[in-house]
């Protein structure tokens, strides 16, 4: 029974408001459909009375008996043609109903899916970056792609429930008008049937979570060819890659086979009890020496009551048989342990004295820290950026460089120390103001599916044509994109696939210029740079200085050249920050040395 309350919440959201207004709508129309249903199969008691040539009510109880009378007061011919036309009116009007629940409720259905597919998107807009360090994408992607479009099956199936659900109850209450004593029969009956199904369809909850997680799997699978098919084919990994894919797969098809297996055995169960009950009835009605007209008219109540009592329970099990996928999806939508995203209402419009960093410690935790163990990699730094000076942050490989630009653009908090800004605590600061300062080009090279225009002016919409060729320019990518047969408008294509790499850096390097941020930060961002181009580039760096605030990261001494100070890191520990031109003359290994022997 714990699938209604959680699938009711998923319902409420997904419909949201003016949409679950529509339910009782469906309700309401399920409900007159089953009453003109019962209307139109208790007349035929009088029917059945006119062609036998007998009125008598002997044996049937109030309402069966009033129906009996319907038209008696017309001649013979005409309470016929009265009642057949009554019938077939209630029939016509029973399947109008039916046909605008059909339409309302995959009206409902369209809208539920595309809610529950916006309300992933807003989530993963919405939480902390950290949630993305600690979550395998074939999970995330698993959510968004498959279980969004079960969640939605489960809604339909929810509402068809509901649909059945009321019609049982309008055809059982007409079952009672007509017979109590078989009503009871009934009744029994079904609540028996009801309690081996549910028995049955309880075992659909782990093969439903076993399908969940074997596809989050496949999905991680197939993430990676599509990302390491270089990689794949260098090593020659094809048949290795092709066993682990068809592992993957066949264990989607194994879980999937299995619940299926566990659902398909309901459907015939439930038509042969329902079936055995159908006997029971006839028997019963033989028993008790039950009026023929009554009999007929109340199995074919019983009858037509049956398909819906075998929807309801159909959508009973493919409900659990989805339990799997609503539990994924609500695990995604809840927010309650979820990292938030950066918070803080103090304005910022520019740096004007500078940042420090404050006894500032900090810890990943995901998949590379394992769930127990999260061990520092920046262990209280101490150090200063100043306002319109340029500073070079350097370190061997893992020092902590990112660590502290991560910081910077607050995707990720420290766990303790502080970062103050001017002198106020970064968290407080409006985050949307702070990073409309700041700009950031590093080493992952994160293009955008479309043009080189597009990429230049992403996240700036302010920008123009010439805006993007003057970034461009001091990026020096102007010249390689000029020559590119479609210029600005050339594709660039998945995450830059069409660009060399120095090609794709100088664009990242475009857009981050293209805003002339306050606070510019660059990660590596022309490792893969000529050194023609990155002379340039610098020389560009340079004509910020007394005007704008730039943090380097690099291993090579010409990107950091034109830097004012440098902040030496060593195992996550900030071993020296001094003017960078009184160690200029040191080779990096030498820095690094510098930094580690203090
Ligand atoms: N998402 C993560 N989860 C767990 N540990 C991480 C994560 N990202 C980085 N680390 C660890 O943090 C440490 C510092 O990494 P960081 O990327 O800051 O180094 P870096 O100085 O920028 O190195 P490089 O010069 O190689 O880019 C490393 O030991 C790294 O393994």
């Amino acid at each position: 029974m714990s699938l209604i309350p959680s699938a009711l919440p998923m319902l409420r959201r997904a419909l949201g408001g003016r949409l679950l207004r529509l339910v009782p709508v469906v309700v309401g129309l399920g409900l007159a459909g089953a009453a003109l249903e019962g209307l139109g199969i208790g007349l035929i008691i009088p029917l059945l009375g006119i062609i036998m040539g007998h009125g008598e009510t002997s044996g049937m109880a109030g309402f069966s008996a009033l129906l009996q009378q319907a038209g008696a007061d017309l001649g013979e011919r005409e309470r016929l043609i009265a009642i057949s036309a009554a019938i077939l009116g209630s029939i016509v009007l029973k399947n109008v109903f039916a046909f605008a629940n059909t339409l309302l409720t995959s009206f409902i259905y369209g809208k539920a899916g595309y809610s529950i597919r916006s309300a992933l998107s807003e989530q993963l807009l919405r939480v902390g970056y950290p949630f993305f360090l600690q979550q395998s994408p074939g999970r995330l992607l698993n959510i968004i792609s498959n279980e969004s479009w079960r969640a939605s099956d489960a809604i339909q199936a929810l509402l068809g429930a509901i649909v059945s659900a009321s019609a049982a109850v309008i055809l059982l209450a007409f079952l009672l008008l007509l017979s109590w004593q078989m009503t009871l029969l009934v009744t029994l009956g079904l609540a028996l049937v009801q309690l081996a199904h549910g028995v049955l369809s309880s075992n659909l909850k782990a093969p439903s979570r076993s399908v969940v997680s074997r596809n989050s799997a496949l999905a991680s699978q197939m993430l990676h060819l599509v990302h390491a098919g270089r990689l794949i084919r260098i090593f020659g990994q094809e048949n290795h890659e092709k066993a682990v894919f068809a592992k993957a797969s066949d264990g989607v098809r194994r879980a999937a086979f299995v619940l299926s297996i566990r659902q398909g055995v309901l459907p015939p169960l439930t038509e042969v009890l329902h079936a055995m009950l159908f006997l029971a009835v006839v028997i019963g009605a033989w028993l008790a020496n039950v009026s023929f007209p009554l009999t007929v008219a109340f199995l074919i109540l019983l009858y037509r009551l049956q398909p819906h009592m075998r929807a309801l329970q159909m959508s009973w099990s493919q409900l659990q048989g989805m339990s799997g996928s609503l539990e994924e999806v609500q695990w995604l939508l809840d927010p309650s342990d979820k990292p938030e995203a950066p918070q803080g209402s103090l304005p910022f419009d520019g740096l004007r004295q500078g940042i420090s960093f404050d006894d500032v410690s900090f810890a990943y935790s995901g998949p590379l820290s394992g769930p127990d163990t999260r061990e520092a990699v920046l262990h209280q730094a101490v150090f200063d950026i100043r306002s319109g000076r340029s500073t070079a942050l350097i370190g061997r490989s893992g020092a902590g460089k990112t660590t502290i630009v991560n910081l910077l653009c607050r995707f990720v908090k420290p766990d303790s120390g502080r970062i103050l800004v001017d002198g106020a605590p970064l968290g407080e600061i409006d985050p949307s103001q702070w990073l409309r300062n700041i700009a950031l080009a590093s080493q992952e090279l994160e293009l955008v599916d479309g043009t080189i225009f597009e990429n230049i002016v992403y996240g700036h919409d302010a920008a123009s044509a010439s805006d993007a060729m003057r970034a461009a320019r001091l990026a020096e990518a102007h010249e390689f994109i000029e020559h590119l047969p479609r210029g600005y408008a050339t594709l660039v294509g998945y995450r830059g696939i069409n660009l060399s790499a120095g090609q794709r850096q100088r664009i990242a390097l475009a857009r981050a210029l293209v805003r002339d941020p306050d606070i510019l930060i660059l990660d590596e961002a022309t490792s893969a740079v000529d050194g023609l181009s990155e002379a340039a580039i610098v020389e560009t760096l340079k004509s910020r200085a007394g005007r704008r605030t730039t943090i380097v990261i690099s291993h090579h001494h010409s990107t950091i050249s034109f830097c004012d100070d440098v902040v030496i890191l060593s195992r996550g520990r900030v071993k020296k920050q001094a003017a960078f031109a009184t160690l200029a003359k040191l080779s990096m290994d030498e820095l690094y040395q510098h930094g580690a022997g203090e």
